[in-house]
């Protein structure tokens, strides 16, 4: 693809983001959490994150770290769903990590 040739690293980060997506199947992860329904998530959250908004950094190249999983790792008690997911994706991106640092060193 094209695009490959021009922004390899954006074209990897977001098949990377692709998998994740395709892993977070409660949709947990797609969209900032909702303020009106989780009130008190932004005053232990500073920095939130979610999906979409990876995507659009992404493309503007601002990409962030995956360190973001510890957002919802610190916010949600152990025995949520929540908790739950942010460990699944965070052990299985870490699995794709390694193949990021070594792509950055090409930026
Ligand atoms: C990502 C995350 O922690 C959440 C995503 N949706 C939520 C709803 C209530 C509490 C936490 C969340």
């Amino acid at each position: 693809a094209t695009e490959l040739k021009i922004q390899p690293f954006a074209f990897l980060l977001r098949n990377t983001l692709d998998q994740l997506v395709e892993i977070d199947t409660n949709k947990i992860f797609c969209e900032p959490v909702d303020r009106d329904e989780v009130p008190d998530y932004y005053v232990h959250i500073e920095q939130p994150m979610d999906f979409t908004t990876m995507r659009e950094k992404i493309a503007e190249q601002k990409y962030r770290t995956m360190d973001d999983f510890q957002n919802c790792l610190s916010y949600n008690s152990k025995d949520t769903v929540f908790y739950r997911a942010g460990l699944k994706l965070r052990d299985q991106f870490s699995t794709v990590l390694p193949l990021h640092q070594c792509v950055s060193h090409y930026r």
